[in-house]
């Protein structure tokens, strides 16, 4: 039998997937601009940079593998080296695009290394995820010391706010740029013994919501994830709230706690171009609405 001779165009547009082939206006293989077409929405956050805090492990991590997944080169980042190491090898193992660095965000050096970082290494900042959290109190409200008002204020509340103050000449130039704070659900349904983490959290609500009305004229969104309880060191740790509240989600929810990656679509969502008119939302993932 006589070998099919097909030329390199038709091969291309064999190998792409049928679903792909429908979007034709008429049979003939695809222009190389409609091939890249179809690769940008695969691919959404194509030519992009994030930078993510708390990156190493945990829903930062997710979420650095996700926005990496769909294109975006992403700047990871925490407080201890060995763990920036491990993360930055699995994600380059995957054959995604990372650069690591050290950043305790509390400390005023660790986040101007961490911006000169990322435009040493990618040229400009498209997008900052603040993951970063922490809880050191469980405890009385009123019976908290100031250290800890401080530590759980500066980490949890200060940080994002003066890191996007340092990064926010970059972004702006960009265009299309976006924010993505994390909250809890604890900012909606106050958690007993965690009285400054609650605080902590409700006060990124506001900052959501002041940073959206001040960036918008620069064109840049900021958004907020608002997580129940995620499966992870903090999540389920022994200051974590399930050890201190009836389990919400069995009660009003889809009856399971929630994995990192539950959190991950919606903050590339938030940064793609299909989000580009939705900003100071804050955005709950937790199996459970704890709204009215
Ligand atoms: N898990 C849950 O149920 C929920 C979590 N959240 C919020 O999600 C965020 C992430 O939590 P989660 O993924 O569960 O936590 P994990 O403990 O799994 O991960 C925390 C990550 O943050 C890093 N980190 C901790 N402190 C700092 C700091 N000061 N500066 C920079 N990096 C830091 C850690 O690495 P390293 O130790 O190297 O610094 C690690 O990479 C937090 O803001 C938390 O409040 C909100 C609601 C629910
Ligand atoms: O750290 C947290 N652990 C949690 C568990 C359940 C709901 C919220 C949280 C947190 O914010």
């Amino acid at each position: 039998m006589e070998e099919e001779k097909v030329s390199p165009m038709a091969a291309m547009f064999r190998s792409v997937p049928q679903i792909f082939r429908g979007r034709q206006c008429a049979p003939g293989p695809l222009s190389a601009r409609m091939l890249s077409k179809i690769a940008d929405e695969k691919r959404p956050l194509a030519d992009k940079v994030a930078v993510i805090t708390g990156s190493t492990k945990g829903i930062g991590f997710a979420i650095a593998q996700r926005l990496a997944q769909n294109g975006a080169h992403v700047v990871i980042s925490s407080r201890k080296q060995q763990n920036v190491d491990r993360a930055v090898a699995m994600l380059k193992e995957e054959g995604l695009s990372v650069t690591g660095t050290v950043c305790h965000v509390g400390k005023a050096k660790d986040r101007q290394h961490l911006v000169a970082t990322a435009l040493e290494h990618s040229g400009g900042v498209d997008f900052l995820v603040c993951v970063a959290g922490v809880n050191p109190l469980v405890g009385s409200t009123l019976g908290a010391s100031e250290q800890i008002w401080d530590k759980i204020l500066d980490v949890n509340v200060k940080s994002p706010a003066l890191l996007l103050s340092q990064l926010l000449p970059h972004m702006e130039k960009r265009g299309g740029s976006s924010v993505v704070l994390v909250s809890s659900v604890v900012a909606y349904l106050p958690v007993p013994k965690l009285g400054v983490y609650n605080t902590s959290k409700a006060a990124l609500l506001g900052l959501c919501k002041s940073l959206a009305i001040e960036l918008a004229p620069k064109g840049i969104r900021v958004n907020c994830l608002v997580p129940g309880i995620i499966k992870t060191d903090f999540g389920l740790g022994e200051k974590a709230v399930p050890n201190l509240l009836p389990d919400l989600n069995k009660i009003y929810g889809l009856q399971r706690l929630g994995e990192p990656e539950d959190c991950a679509g919606i903050v590339s969502f938030l940064c793609s171009p299909d989000a580009k008119y939705i900003t100071g939302e804050n955005i709950v993932v937790a199996g459970f609405s704890p709204k009215l």
